[in-house]
């Protein structure tokens, strides 16, 4: 069964290296101005000297089958961090993530295509990657096609499209290969209207097989129409976890 434990994950990105005095007396001297909250209250000292940005700490949540997860908190409260180290994308600095099951990501178009092979190459690279056989890549490569709508395009090189293409072939080809794990951000709802509408259902059919989904979005309406459970990160830190309807009524408030 796909599930996802997540202890006491901390992520910090370092900035300046212990070296630099001058920096690090600059960076002293600003934060003993900053007001508690401000986004750089989160530069610290690690235990190597260096200065870093504390952007995730003490994150801890299990979740199991069944379970669509939206995470919601102003920008900058370390949203997109999480989805990236839960992608495997970023190492924690403390603590641990585990994922058990086929994990499909839509967090960056482009990320795990090469730029330099055809939209076609791209897709049978991808369901080689992903363990498929010949008859369903090809049938793959039929589905994405069909949906990336991208003609004569699909034996071009991937540098020659526009970001609309790219997005419309990511897009197509994680929702082909219908993962038990399906981490998202928001940025892929946000397509120009066609687009939109055509990827709604298909997405809609992924969200619903899809064992396990964690969104980011900054939108109530796409949490309560997905997601059994939603989790505010503010300033890094998880302040409220809950069903959707609990959370919303006051994130929307505060
Ligand atoms: N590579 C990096 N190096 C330094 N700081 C980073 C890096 N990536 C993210 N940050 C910082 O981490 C914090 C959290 O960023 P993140 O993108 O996870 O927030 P978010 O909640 O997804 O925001 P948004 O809603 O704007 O997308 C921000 O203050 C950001 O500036």
């Amino acid at each position: 069964m796909p599930r996802i434990d997540i202890d006491r994950l901390q992520i910090d990105f370092p900035l300046y290296h212990g070296q630099s005095r001058s920096l690090k007396k600059h960076v002293g001297n600003t934060l003993s101005n900053l007001r508690p909250g401000s986004p750089a209250a989160h530069l610290m000292q690690d235990g190597r000297e260096r200065t870093v940005v504390s952007v995730l700490r003490e994150i801890s949540f299990n979740l199991k089958s069944g379970e669509r997860l939206g995470l919601i908190g102003r920008n900058g409260a370390g949203k997109t961090t999480l989805l990236r180290t839960m992608a495997g994308i970023y190492e924690p600095v403390g603590g641990r993530v585990r994922l058990e099951g086929s994990l499909g990501t839509l967090l960056d178009a482009g990320l795990g295509m090469n730029m330099e092979l055809t939209g076609r190459e791209n897709i049978r690279l991808y369901g080689l990657h992903g363990g498929l056989s010949k008859a369903q890549i090809s049938q793959i490569d039929r589905d994405v096609q069909d949906f990336a709508d991208l003609g004569s395009y699909v034996d071009m090189p991937l540098k020659t499209y526009s970001s609309g293409m790219t997005v419309r072939l990511a897009f197509g080809l994680a929702t082909a290969m219908r993962p038990q794990i399906l981490l998202m951000d928001e940025w892929f709802l946000a397509g120009d209207g066609a687009f939109m509408n055509k990827a709604q259902d298909r997405l809609e059919a992924m969200v619903q097989h899809a064992d396990i989904l964690v969104i980011s979005t900054h939108q109530p309406d796409v949490m309560r129409k997905w997601c059994t459970r939603v989790i505010w990160l503010e300033d890094g830190r998880i302040r409220m976890d809950g069903t959707p309807d609990e959370v919303l009524d006051v994130y929307l408030t505060a």
